[in-house]
């Protein structure tokens, strides 16, 4: 019995869709969240959203003990958080680092992300698209 895929999102990922379509799109995380469960081909994805660091920190925590790979979009928190990096450092499988824009081409803040020290792949610019490539791409990196 495999272990399940954690599919972790951070701060205001719970307003995609109401905002700014012409970065992230129209796609809710509603949907998401849907389009990630039918390409996972019957295993397990947790899927969730938190403004909170700690929560995101604790989730991390119980993909250590439960989870066989992390596909995170961890936001904002990318570029600020080294207690997100500390915890990703300890998860011993695939790390998937997520992003719906390229956010190499975007405001210089958002060109160094922490969580990159600790990600096996890093995704940037595929849209909502890009959650699908990195549940199949954490799949094949956790089959390896
Ligand atoms: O492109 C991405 O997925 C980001 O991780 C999204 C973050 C923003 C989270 C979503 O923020 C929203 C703002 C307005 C409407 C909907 C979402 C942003 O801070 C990163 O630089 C890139």
């Amino acid at each position: 019995m495999s272990k399940p895929i954690y599919v972790l999102n951070g701060p205001n990922l719970n307003r995609l869709g109401t905002r700014e379509p012409q970065i992230y799109g129209s796609t809710t995380l509603a949907e998401i969240e849907t389009m990630c469960r039918a390409t996972a081909g019957g295993r397990e994805i947790v899927f969730r959203q938190s403004n909170r660091e700690y929560e995101l920190i604790d989730w991390i925590h119980e993909a250590i003990d439960q989870g066989e790979a992390i596909v995170i979009n961890p936001a904002a928190y990318s570029f600020t958080s080294i207690a997100i990096l500390d915890a990703l450092k300890m998860f011993p499988g695939p790390i998937v680092e997520l992003h719906i824009s390229n956010i190499h081409r975007r405001e210089p803040h958002y060109h160094k992300s922490y969580v990159s020290l600790a990600a096996t792949a890093v995704i940037a610019g595929l849209g909502p698209q890009g959650y699908v490539v990195a549940v199949k791409a954490a799949i094949d990196l956790a089959s390896r």
